[in-house]
């Protein structure tokens, strides 16, 4: 692999990326940093976790003239929290030239923005719907753009962030270099590239399976009911030290969480529904341990990158097979280990073997973990976590006591009473969560649903000509904290394209929610989808 020396950048951003602690660039890196620099448009896939915002952020960076006053690129990504965290990884990276960049997103206090956009950062990180927003108030132009990147294209798609994204892109210049990354490109990319890139090279670093090399991945078949007990045995057999526990719905997200906080575990949702503030709260937590148990909707699904998330859980199966993908690759990051587990009811099994074809890869079946193993699991946290204290010789003025205690008593009997209170008694709380439908495999019938109705068609990986609308959309959340309210929640609150950007009048309203205005003309509404596969 190659040294980033080798690449002909700037000092300074040579220097942050050392200062970052990264060493040699990873494949994506290798192949598209030359082309990027050389002002080539491009497609760049690469598994999850592999580096690809460093990808198009290095040559970026590396481009951005600091003497310009004027926005200069743009890098638009389907959700909130993406947003501000490829803002971040752009920040580490620019910090040593004085680039100016700001994230841009719905949920945030518009007036905040515009002053921070009167700082004249030359990179924009921002969510379609509140970039148009800022757009059509003239307080952000695109006169001077000459750099567009798109992070994950296909979900922006699947959003109904289309006609946002072309209306933002036919402000652009034409002479500009345009870049797009995602680790699955559904077919309907191809459609956009075609409109949006001129000539783009297609660098593609994914092997036979789509998915990371490092995410050892299993199921588990059960019913329904089964689930919250086995998810309980699981957390426990396996102490993650960070998990991401994904739910169909965000009734499913609330109610999971709340459930696992009854139990004990320190646990919390992200969802759609939740203020911005709510939801930077929840990931500040995450990130920093004080949770470790994140449960989500597809909100989280998509790019985020927490270090330490070793165990994610489907707790609902994914609707289909790059969102898996790209569930599953929120662990297994930059070349760490990580454990996939996905829960199946009976019904599901054929979509589940769906779901190993598309992304060619075994998903080992494992039996329901028995409660002995659950109990072992924690006791062997216990011993892990008293190892951990002696070792750090953090417990020094207990020593005393310690010397006492064991001229009176025998040793077995004293550790085994501290290990029985330190490893607590679950708390068997009756946990009763709402059912959610069971996902049907794709059968034929539902073709008529992607051939030509999307964009492009349909298509996972290009091999199947079949894909879902209905899934958990979420990206933005659309209108501060209640957009979701506005749909009909007999579905548990599935957040169809729920969308980003605020205080839009409301003649723009059928466009704001993606579902009744003519964002998609070739889509039939999204009540018949739902019809179709809930029923
Ligand atoms: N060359 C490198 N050496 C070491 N670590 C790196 C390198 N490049 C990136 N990383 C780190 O790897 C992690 C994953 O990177 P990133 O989030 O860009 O992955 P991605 O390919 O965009 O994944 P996803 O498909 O999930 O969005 C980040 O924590 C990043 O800082
Ligand atoms: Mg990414």
């Amino acid at each position: 692999m190659k040294t980033f020396q080798e690449f002909g950048l700037e000092p300074k951003v040579l220097r942050a990326i050392t200062e970052m602690g990264f060493e040699e660039s990873t494949p994506i890196q290798e192949k598209t940093i030359p082309l990027a620099m050389e002002g080539r448009d491009l497609i760049g896939q690469a598994q999850t976790g592999t580096g690809k915002t460093a990808a198009f952020g290095i040559p970026l960076v590396n481009k951005i003239n600091i003497a310009e006053e004027r926005i200069s690129a743009l890098i638009m990504c389907p959700t909130r929290e993406l947003a501000i965290q490829v803002a971040e990884e752009i920040e580490k990276l620019g910090r040593f030239k004085g680039i100016r960049s700001l994230p841009i997103y719905g949920g945030q206090d518009i007036v905040k923005q515009i002053r921070a956009l009167k700082k004249k950062p030359q990179i924009i990180i921002g969510t379609p719907g509140r970039l148009l927003d800022h757009i059509n108030r003239k307080t952000i132009k695109l006169d001077d753009v000459r750099t567009v990147i798109l992070d994950e294209a296909d979900e922006m798609l699947d959003m109904g962030f289309m006609e946002d994204i072309q209306s933002i892109l036919s402000l652009v210049p034409e002479e500009r270099h345009t870049m797009l990354f995602s680790a699955t490109m559904p077919a309907n990319i191809q459609k956009l590239a075609q409109q949006f890139l001129s000539n783009p090279e297609h660098v593609s670093v994914i092997p036979k399976q789509i998915s990371a090399p490092l995410i050892d991945q299993a199921y588990i078949e059960l019913h329904e009911k089964q689930k919250f007990e086995a998810l309980s045995r699981l957390l426990d057999m396996e102490a993650p030290e960070l998990a991401i526990i994904f739910g169909r719905t965000k009734r499913r997200v609330d109610e999971l969480a709340e459930a696992l906080q009854k139990r004990g575990y320190a646990a919390e949702g992200l969802h759609g529904d939740l203020s911005q503030n709510q939801r930077d709260n929840v990931m500040r937590k995450f990130r920093d341990g004080s949770i470790d148990v994140l449960v989500a909707t597809d909100v989280a699904a998509r790019g985020l990158d927490v270090s330490g998330v070793t165990h994610v859980i489907n707790f609902d199966l994914p609707q289909d097979p790059e969102s898996y993908v790209h569930r599953i690759g929120r662990t297994g990051r930059a070349g760490k280990e990580g454990t996939a587990w996905t829960f199946v009811t009976p019904r599901e099994i054929d979509h589940l073997h769906f779901i190993e074809k598309v992304t060619r890869h075994r998903i080992n079946k494992k039996p329901l973990p028995s409660l002995a193993e659950a109990i072992e699991g924690k006791q062997k946290m216990t011993a892990e976590r008293i190892l951990d204290v002696m070792q750090n010789e953090t417990h020094a003025e207990f020593k005393g006591l310690a010397i006492q205690m064991l001229e009176q008593y025998d040793s077995v009997n004293l550790l085994a009473a501290a290990m029985k209170l330190l490893t607590g008694e679950k708390k068997e709380v009756e946990i009763e969560l709402t059912p959610e439908e069971p996902i049907r495999a794709r059968k034929k019938k539902f073709d008529v649903r992607s051939s030509g109705r999307r964009v492009g068609g349909g298509g996972g990986y290009g091999n199947s000509g079949e894909r879902r609308y209905d899934r958990d959309r979420q990206g933005g959340g659309g209108y501060g904290n209640n957009s979701g309210s506005r749909y009909p929640r007999k579905d548990g609150g599935r957040e169809y394209g729920s969308r980003d950007g605020e205080g839009r009048s409301s003649s723009n309203r059928n466009r704001e929610y993606g579902n009744g205005g003519n964002r998609d003309r070739s889509r039939a509404p999204r009540k018949n989808e739902e019809t179709l596969v809930n029923k």
